[in-house]
């Protein structure tokens, strides 16, 4: 009888590790509980330190500091392309396709000082998480009331300027693992637009290889990071919003396009295929380069 006990416990010790070395949806599912459990841990230790400060963009350092280990941990590898082009002092808005929760490890990868990402209000309800999110600054929107999403965001125009902020916006407006990227909101655009700064766009290769939430596959990995030269958006006005979007998504999802049909990661160190930095677009509705030096970035 306590041999049978002994064996059943040995069992219930052993079956958890054959499964997690063995079955691929096992192991999937413990790694993204680990995730959240560690994002959960993180905002529940780190938010009372938040909180002496208060409100402000300063904690999302903190922020970002906690999600930075993860990568270790999962043994993926970041490599970051471009990211010289952040080096501006101005107010900007950064645009980054959305994959998966995931992205996080990437966002704080390249994220630059005095930066917030606008999400979704529901992320708010998720206890120490939504306190973490709301000590850092993030500016949450509510889907499902455009009025109220676009009011907030106008609020974040003149935000940026006073307060000299970037805003990381995933354009998508939700996580998408297709071949492409889903059609863009126009929030992040008309947000430059009214504020009159530069856009920059941002492209996460695909994590095809090693993850899949379809799939249930989450392994080991290597992905690469693309920040794109600027766009500007002096001079234009919401009624070139629309062009503009298309302009930048296709920008990159040609890059996304590259990124996954070289995935030894050979790519020029310029890309050709953006409206040149500071391109502006002309009454002949073409985009004309302004200030070819970028000496700004
Ligand atoms: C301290 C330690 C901490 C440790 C813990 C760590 C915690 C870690 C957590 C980190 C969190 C990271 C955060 C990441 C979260 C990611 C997300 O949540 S993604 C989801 C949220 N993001 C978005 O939704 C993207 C932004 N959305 C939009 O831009 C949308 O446009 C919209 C404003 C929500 C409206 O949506 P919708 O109506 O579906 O879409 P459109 O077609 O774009 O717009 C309709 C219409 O409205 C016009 N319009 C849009 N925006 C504006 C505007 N600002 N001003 C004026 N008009 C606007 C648009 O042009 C359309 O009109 P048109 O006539 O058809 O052109
Ligand atoms: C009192 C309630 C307590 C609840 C505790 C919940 C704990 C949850 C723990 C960790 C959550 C980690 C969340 C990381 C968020 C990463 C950002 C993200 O990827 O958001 C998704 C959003 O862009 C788009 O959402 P949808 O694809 O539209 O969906």
């Amino acid at each position: 009888m306590d041999v049978a006990l002994l064996h059943g416990l040995l069992l219930l010790l052993i079956l958890p590790v054959l499964l997690y070395r063995y079955c691929a949806t096992f192991h999937y599912f413990c790694k993204v509980t680990f995730f959240n459990l560690w994002v959960l841990a993180m905002a529940t230790l780190l938010s009372p330190f938040a909180a002496i400060r208060g409100r402000c963009v300063e904690n999302m350092k903190l922020l970002c500091a906690a999600i930075r280990p993860l990568k270790h941990l999962y043994g993926i590898k970041i490599e970051v392309l471009g990211a010289e082009h952040l080096n501006l002092k101005e107010p900007y808005v950064i645009v980054c396709n959305h994959q998966a929760s995931l992205d996080l490890m990437g966002m704080v990868e390249v994220i630059p000082k005095r930066c917030v990402p606008i999400a979704k209000k529901e992320l708010l309800y998720m206890g120490t998480v939504g306190w973490a999110c709301w000590l850092s600054g993030i500016i949450f929107i509510d889907r499902q009331r455009t009025g109220d999403a676009i009011d907030v965001i106008s609020q974040t125009a003149e935000t940026i300027r006073r307060e000299n902020l970037r805003v990381w916006i995933f354009p998508e407006g939700t996580r998408n693992q297709s071949r492409s990227m889903l059609p863009f909101k126009r929030g992040a655009f008309h947000l430059a637009v009214q504020a009159q700064v530069p856009i920059f766009p941002i492209v996460i290769s695909p994590y095809w290889d090693f993850f899949s939430s379809k799939e249930k596959k989450f392994t080991p990995g290597t992905f690469t990071i693309r920040v794109l030269p600027r766009i500007e958006t002096r001079g234009l006005s919401p009624k070139d919003v629309p062009e503009l979007t298309e302009t930048v998504r296709k920008t990159m999802v040609d890059v996304f396009s590259e990124m996954s049909s070289n995935p030894c990661r050979d790519w020029p160190a310029e890309l050709p295929l953006l409206p040149s930095t500071g391109a502006t677009k002309g009454t002949d509705g073409v985009w004309h380069d302004e200030d070819t030096t970028g000496t700004s970035d």
